[in-house]
């Protein structure tokens, strides 16, 4: 198989799609790697690493989709990457269809094959390629949060641990899964005052054996919800439904009776967010306000942490990159059956049937398209 990897083109996105050791496994495997030129720049990774592991080294992400019938990338294509992908491609990345109608349509214009990493789920319900990114936003989230309650940056000015004879900042983190439990483990750290709420009364038990009465775990309801968020200073969410749109838990309402200042913090901007008022920013323009509360909604905020990031995703990515570089994508997903959620779209069908749900979008089901 000819493998491409371009150079990410997302804003402020420093990740790579493959690390030099995941070239080398690669072809030793018996295929061909094409890396755009200065791809691992962001991580510290040069072309001569790649050069030394096997791979071409290819001067536009255009000349890499020309040389590659298999793409493998972090972010979701951007425009100028669409217009590349042909029907021969097999596109492995990331791609958080729910929220985004414009790329759905443009990859099932394509007719390229392209598995999401974030619809790979496992028997057990677990998600092996996201949960590394997972853990990364998540700590990151807390980081995040911590800064902006600075007064200099628009929040309230209360330090997330407090001092003695002062409070503790009130943290809340709304889904208890992979995301959430790592924004948990930072905020306990820096000593804030945590609640954290989920639908998942087993991942609340798991965290009360943890944490004991270090922090409140609360069931998820729109009640329960209001209450603890309106008097926060710091909302962290944390929800998925695999493959859906984001649940709106926090709404404009809940955010007219926060204090100005309070800090929102929503990582599941990539399905679009589970505030009423989340739109998506960049790493650029991280911040906006509403009704002066700080709303943080980066949409790929691993892209920040990209050296940590790149290798953790590498670790996770490259035993189904193996397979599906290795054999024909039936034989992978014999192999794997986890890997037929990850099929998105296919033969310019959309296969996914929660995404065409929320996008409105006409669903085949995979059988009938591979028949
Ligand atoms: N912004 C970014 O850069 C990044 C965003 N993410 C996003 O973070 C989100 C969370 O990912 P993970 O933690 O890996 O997912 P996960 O599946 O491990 O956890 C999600 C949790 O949400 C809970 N949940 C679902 N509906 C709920 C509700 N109504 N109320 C309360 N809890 C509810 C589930 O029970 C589960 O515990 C995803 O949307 C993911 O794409 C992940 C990495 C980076
Ligand atoms: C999961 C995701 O969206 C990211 O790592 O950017
Ligand atoms: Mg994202």
């Amino acid at each position: 198989m000819k493998i491409g990897v371009p150079k990410e083109i997302k804003n402020n996105e420093n990740r790579v799609g493959l690390i030099p050791a995941s070239v080398a496994q690669l072809v030793a495997d018996g295929h061909q790697l094409f890396v755009e030129t200065k791809a691992g720049i962001g991580v510290g990774i040069s072309d001569e690493d790649y050069i030394k592991a096997g791979a071409k080294i290819l001067d536009s992400l255009e000349d890499v989709f020309e040389a590659a019938d298999m793409i493998i990338k972090v972010k979701e294509p951007q425009p100028r990457e669409i217009a590349c992908l042909k029907p021969h491609h097999l596109l492995y990345t990331y791609l958080h269809l729910a929220a985004d109608k414009p790329q759905t349509e443009g990859l099932m214009a394509s007719g390229a094959t392209c598995i999401a990493y974030e619809t790979i789920v496992l028997e057990d319900k677990s998600i092996p390629l996201l949960a590394p990114m997972s853990e990364v936003a998540g700590r990151m989230a807390t980081q995040m949060g911590a800064f902006y309650l600075q007064e200099n940056q628009g929040g309230k000015g209360v330090l997330i641990g407090g001092v003695p004879g002062t409070k503790r900042a009130k943290c809340v983190i709304i889904g208890a899964g992979v995301a959430g439990q790592n924004a948990l483990q930072m905020a306990v750290g820096l000593g804030a005052d945590c609640t954290i709420i989920d639908l998942d009364i087993h991942k609340l038990r798991y965290l009360d054996d943890i944490y004991g009465n270090k922090i409140k775990t609360i069931y998820s309801n729109s009640h329960n919800i209001e209450e603890a968020v309106v008097n926060a200073d710091l909302v962290i969410g944390t929800v998925l439904v695999p493959g859906a749109k984001a649940p709106k838990l926090v709404t404009r309402e809940h955010i007219k009776k926060m204090q100005p200042g309070t800090v929102l913090v929503d990582v599941a901007i990539d399905q679009g967010g589970c505030f009423e008022t989340s739109k998506a920013t960049t790493h650029t323009e991280p911040i906006f306000f509403v009704d002066d509360v700080l709303h943080y909604c980066v949409a790929n905020m691993p892209g920040a942490f990209a050296r940590t990031s790149t290798y953790a995703l590498n670790n996770a990515t490259l035993k189904y990159a193996r397979a599906l570089a290795g054999m024909d994508i039936h034989k992978a997903c014999k192999k794997y059956p986890e890997l037929i959620n990850g099929i998105n779209v296919i033969d310019g069908k959309l296969v996914y049937e929660q995404v065409a749900k929320d996008l409105d979008l006409h669903y085949t089901p995979l059988e009938d398209v591979c028949k």
